[in-house]
């Protein structure tokens, strides 16, 4: 079973996604926004080091590989981290669009249970763009990249400005992410958005 809910509906005056100009080129790897971020950070020992690749228009692709600390069930993968990965590949969208934003809402479907040492394909798209609101889709497939689909989730991820995570983040990592250079102009690349 499956469906999106009316609040994951664009609107009507919604509009196509639009790739920005000094997006990465289709095949490149995006490489992890934070290092300490579960979901694509090299510094979190049991995160997921989910490795997003940019695809053709306003889409990627991303592998993750479930391992033991990943697990729910004896021998699968936990529903949440499940959604972490789509979660994770959704964000990394953004990358392309060159705007901050987070999650609002997330709705999975887990369509097939994901046993330990399997490789997830995900894919992930941006369907539509309104003001502040961007939507998107995202499947992982087991077995091959054009195996079953075993989760599949929409999204809707509002903008925000840098701010957002000034304001709300732990002091002590707000200030680690503020004295490192690379954080910065990460940060930088996507505040200049035209
Ligand atoms: C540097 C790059 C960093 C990338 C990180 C990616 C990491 C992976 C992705 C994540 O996991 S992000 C972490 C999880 N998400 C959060 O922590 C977000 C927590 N929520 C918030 O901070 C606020 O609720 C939010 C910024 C999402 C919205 O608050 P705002 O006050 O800025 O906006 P507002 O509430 O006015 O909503 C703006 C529009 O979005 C709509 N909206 C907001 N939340 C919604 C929701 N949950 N469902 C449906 N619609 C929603 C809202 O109805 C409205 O629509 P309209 O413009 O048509 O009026």
């Amino acid at each position: 079973m499956s469906g999106t809910s009316a609040a994951l509906q664009p609107p009507a005056d919604a509009a196509p996604p639009v790739r920005h100009p000094d997006a990465p080129a289709p095949g490149e790897l995006l490489g992890a926004h934070y290092g300490e971020c579960f979901g694509c950070g090299g510094a979190q020992p049991h995160g997921l080091h989910l490795a997003a690749r940019a695809g053709e228009g306003v889409s990627v692709t991303a592998e993750f590989t479930v391992r033991p600390a990943h697990q729910g069930a004896p021998g699968l993968a936990h529903g949440g981290v499940l959604a972490t990965a789509l979660d994770e590949t959704l964000g990394s969208l953004n990358w392309l669009l060159r705007t901050i934003a987070v999650t609002g809402r997330l709705e999975t479907d887990f369509a097939r249970p994901v046993p330990v040492g399997t490789v997830l394909y995900l894919e992930a798209r941006v369907t539509a763009v309104a003001g502040r609101k961007i939507y998107s889709t995202a499947t992982g497939r087991i077995g091959g990249p054009e195996g079953p689909v075993a989760v599949r989730a929409d999204a809707l991820f509002v903008e925000v400005k840098v701010d957002h995570f000034i304001d709300n983040g732990r002091p002590e990592e707000i200030r680690a992410a503020m004295n490192d250079p690379d954080q910065v102009r990460r940060a930088r690349a996507f505040e200049v958005n035209p």
